[in-house]
């Protein structure tokens, strides 16, 4: 196998934030947009232009009032640690990243038109490889639109080490030597995919080659030494052909194929006239994997999606196993740490349908399809057809929300979860590609009838305007807050309300971080309660569960066995297995830890419902006494000018803090994550010396030595790495506290100290009005928009 020329060596990752695009120079005037999707409103489309130039231009005054603060000088130390400060602050709100990524996951099983979905969702025909052959997509794909020129793609390689650690997971899987039993390896999904890898990466002659002269072959030697490789074209069809082999896992592809060491990909496309940069749909594989990287790529992929689709065939979407299980996966995701806010339950190839069966079925009368015997033969066929398309969506689209519906109440009531999404959240759309198609050449405004795919769209877009809004109004806010201290820097000397009001807000600003650090510490002690019997109840459950995992499947004799379990082992406990699924053993011992943790989150660490004792009603108690305390009357003989002063100063104080609790709810869902994934991590390394040591096991018998070695180790060690994974989730949960406390003591002591700051005047200070002005006027019109939610 040859590789051609990386010119990637200096290429960034895919999951480069819009600022930073490379194909967008600096200082280069950024292109305009022009949408033409008819998904997209005409509201939204003005709006999304307002969100573009008001962030434009609070950027820009943001450094205009920079730059003055660097023109700034004074020699008197007073002065001078106070212009550092404000120096400080802007050159920080200059920084602020303000488009982090969206992300879409979509899921699905192998064949269920996930690439096509996507590559209509995008309107570019032949952007990612389709096939109707059994073909499937192996590496995890991120397709976005950028402001490049080009259409392009990053091929991101596993390291050598990672795909070694593979390959000798693969030869075993094909060997011989473990095969005491008479399975018939072709029946076995785990071998097929074994050696359907060694074939396309080492020819023919790979699954009978032994693990060191796999090696020898060296095929490291021809990837790009920065293990990336970008492919730029004009078209996308010409992209997509030269995309197929690091994509597609086709048995009998006579051209170079790649995909066995692909990690991912993402794909770039320019000029996108659909869908904001910015978003990412990603295309996660249909089939397990049984590579260790890619496996834990899903599982941090799917934490950072905002929504997640759920694809299947029409035809089978409403039994479908696989959507069951996705939905549990993302629900798991949304409450473990995640970011899920909703899901889209997508049936697709909806144009699939033996009308005159369904008909039958479900006793459609003439007069319900809207035939009469006027019509001629074809139009009777069409309309038929067209009726009973509609019938079916209809149903299937009632069917699966009430389903799912009814799960999401079960799961509410049961009590375990909650969720950060309701019900309404939980959406069905029912779609065909081809007939997308069809109509976008010849009647583009019967789109809307016959396809949901602009629907899909705007799915999207609403979640992309929702997450902007947010993400300005906060910013713009801060920003108006700033220069409300700077204009009124110059007039407060002498200021006695400054004087008096300082001790009381002082006081309160103290009291409520003690309140909160005093919160965050009984917090603390309910997780280690919550823990403490999560421990008790895996110390439990483990020989259980243990159990299960080393008993063939469903109590059946399946002789195949011990090379998944092998393959278990070989990948610490982790195995996304072709035949099963996903395995995780680790999960599943810590799994009553796990429970606990959920439990301790839904009361504690939620967002969407302001309940006392959850953190937003925390932030939001916080706020209101603080903000009592700052809107508290004046004393009435202030001057007109002081209080004019305090007034700014009040409403500075005031974005400030409305800030500070948005970012720390940002930080709370980001670094949740670690803490949640912290016990199955730790038994995973409680349990490695046991995975390899049944690793090395070879030869006649291996499965009774495995599974005695396993079973041995948690009967033996079940204690002590329990304790550990407590320990270690309290570890992660407390550098979280303290981080949270350092973060709010810090803010808040800075927001209090310019919020009372007096500039001594030995020095003028630069004139804002012409910048508070610009940005009054911005925030009027963010305001407006937030006010009328
Ligand atoms: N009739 C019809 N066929 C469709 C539609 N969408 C997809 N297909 C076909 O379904 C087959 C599989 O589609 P893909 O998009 O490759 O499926 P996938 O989910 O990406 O599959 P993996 O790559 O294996 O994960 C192809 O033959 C498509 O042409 C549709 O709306 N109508």
């Amino acid at each position: 196998m040859e590789f051609e020329d990386s010119e990637g060596a200096n290429s960034t990752s895919s999951d480069v934030r819009r600022n930073q695009t490379p194909e967008t120079p600096t200082g280069r005037k950024q292109r305009k947009r022009k949408l033409k999707d008819p998904s997209i409103t005409a509201e939204d489309y003005e709006l999304w232009k307002n969100y573009d130039k008001w962030e434009a231009e609070t950027k820009k005054i943001v450094e205009a009032v920079l730059k003055k603060l660097e023109d700034s000088n004074s020699n008197k130390p007073n002065e001078e640690d106070l212009l550092l400060t404000l120096k400080k602050k802007m050159q920080q709100l200059k920084e602020k990243c303000l488009q982090e990524n969206i992300y879409v996951g979509v899921f699905g099983q192998t064949g269920a038109g996930k690439s096509t979905l996507l590559n209509a969702v995008f309107k570019e025909k032949s952007l990612l490889p389709t096939s109707s052959s059994g073909a499937c997509t192996s590496a995890i794909i991120k397709v976005q639109s950028y402001e490049g020129r080009k259409f392009k793609a990053e091929i991101e390689f596993l390291s050598e080490q990672n795909w070694n650690d593979e390959l000798k997971l693969l030869v075993e899987l094909c060997g011989k030597e473990d095969s005491d039993d008479e399975v018939d390896d072709e029946d076995d999904m785990e071998v097929e995919t074994a050696k359907n890898k060694l074939q396309t990466v080492y020819g023919s002659s790979g699954p009978e080659k032994s693990y060191e002269e796999l090696v020898k072959m060296n095929i490291y030697q021809n990837i790009p030494k920065s293990g990336k490789k970008i492919l730029r074209e004009d078209n996308a069809e010409e992209l997509s052909r030269k995309l197929d082999p690091y994509i597609r896992s086709q048995p009998c592809q006579t051209s170079k194929i790649y995909w066995p060491i692909v990690k991912s990909i993402s794909v770039y496309i320019p000029y996108c006239q659909i869908l904001p940069e910015g978003v990412v749909l990603i295309d996660f594989p249909g089939l397990g994997d049984s590579n260790k990287t890619r496996s834990e790529m899903w599982k941090t992929n799917l934490m950072n999606c905002s929504s997640v689709w759920i694809v299947s065939a029409i035809c089978r979407a409403v039994n479908e196993k696989i959507v069951h299980e996705i939905f549990g996966t993302s629900i798991k995701s949304a409450t473990n740490g995640g970011r899920c806010h909703d899901v889209a339950f997508i049936c697709t190839k909806t144009d699939d349908i033996e009308e005159q069966e369904y008909a039958r079925d479900y006793r459609l009368t003439n007069e319900e399809m809207n035939l009469t015997d006027d019509n001629d033969l074809l139009e009777y066929d069409g309309k038929q057809k067209q009726s009973c398309i509609r019938h079916r969506n209809k149903h299937v689209k009632e069917t699966m929300k009430k389903q799912y519906e009814e799960k999401w109440t079960k799961l509410m009531t049961k009590g375990s979860t909650q969720l950060e999404f309701s019900k309404d959240d939980l959406c069905v759309y029912t779609v065909s590609a081809k007939q997308y198609w069809k109509l976008e050449q010849k009647e583009p405004s019967n789109i809307f009838a016959e396809t949901e795919i602009p629907s899909l769209r705007k799915h999207i877009i609403d979640l992309y305007m929702k997450e902007r809004k947010k993400v300005l109004n906060i910013y713009v806010s801060e920003v108006w807050g700033m220069l409300l201290l700077l204009i009124s820097l110059n007039q407060n000397k002498q200021n006695e309300i400054l004087k008096s009001r300082f001790n009381t807000i002082n006081k309160a600003f103290q009291m409520s971080l003690e309140d909160f650090n005093e919160h965050l510490e009984d917090i603390c002690r309910s997780l280690q309660d919550h823990l403490k019997h999560g421990v008790r109840e895996a110390e439990k459950k483990s020989g259980q569960v243990i159990q299960q995992h080393i008993e063939p499947r469903g109590g059946r004799n399946y002789q195949g066995f011990h090379k998944t379990l092998k393959a278990i082992c070989r990948n610490d406990g982790v195995f996304n297995s072709a035949k099963f699924g996903p395995i995780d053993i680790n999960h599943d011992l810590s799994k009553p830890l796990h429970q606990k943790i959920d439990h301790f989150s839904d009361s504690t660490l939620q967002f969407n419902k302001g309940r006392r004792h959850s953190m937003e009603g925390r932030f939001n108690s916080i706020k209101l006494s603080l903000t009592n305390i700052i809107d508290e009357p004046l004393p009435t003989k202030s001057t007109a000018e002081n209080a004019w002063v305090w007034k700014c100063r009040k409403d500075f104080m005031k974005t400030e803090i409305n800030g500070l609790f948005y970012d720390l709810k940002k930080q709370i869902t980001e670094r949740k994550q670690h803490f949640y994934n912290a016990p199955s991590l730790s038994v995973q390394c409680s349990m490695k010396p046991a995975y390899e040591e049944a690793t090395r096991k070879k030869g006649a018998g291996v499965l009774p030595f495995m599974k005695k070695i396993l079973k041995e180790h948690v009967e033996e060690k079940h204690e002590e790495f329990f304790k550990d994974a407590r320990d270690n989730a309290m570890e992660q949960f407390n550098d979280m506290k303290e981080k949270l406390k350092k973060e709010i003591h810090g803010r808040m002591t800075i927001t209090l100290e310019l919020g009372f700051s007096q500039w001594s005047g030995h020095n003028p200070l630069p004139d804002f009005q012409k910048e508070f002005d610009q940005i009054t006027l911005i925030w009027n019109e963010v305001k407006d928009l937030s006010d009328s939610d």
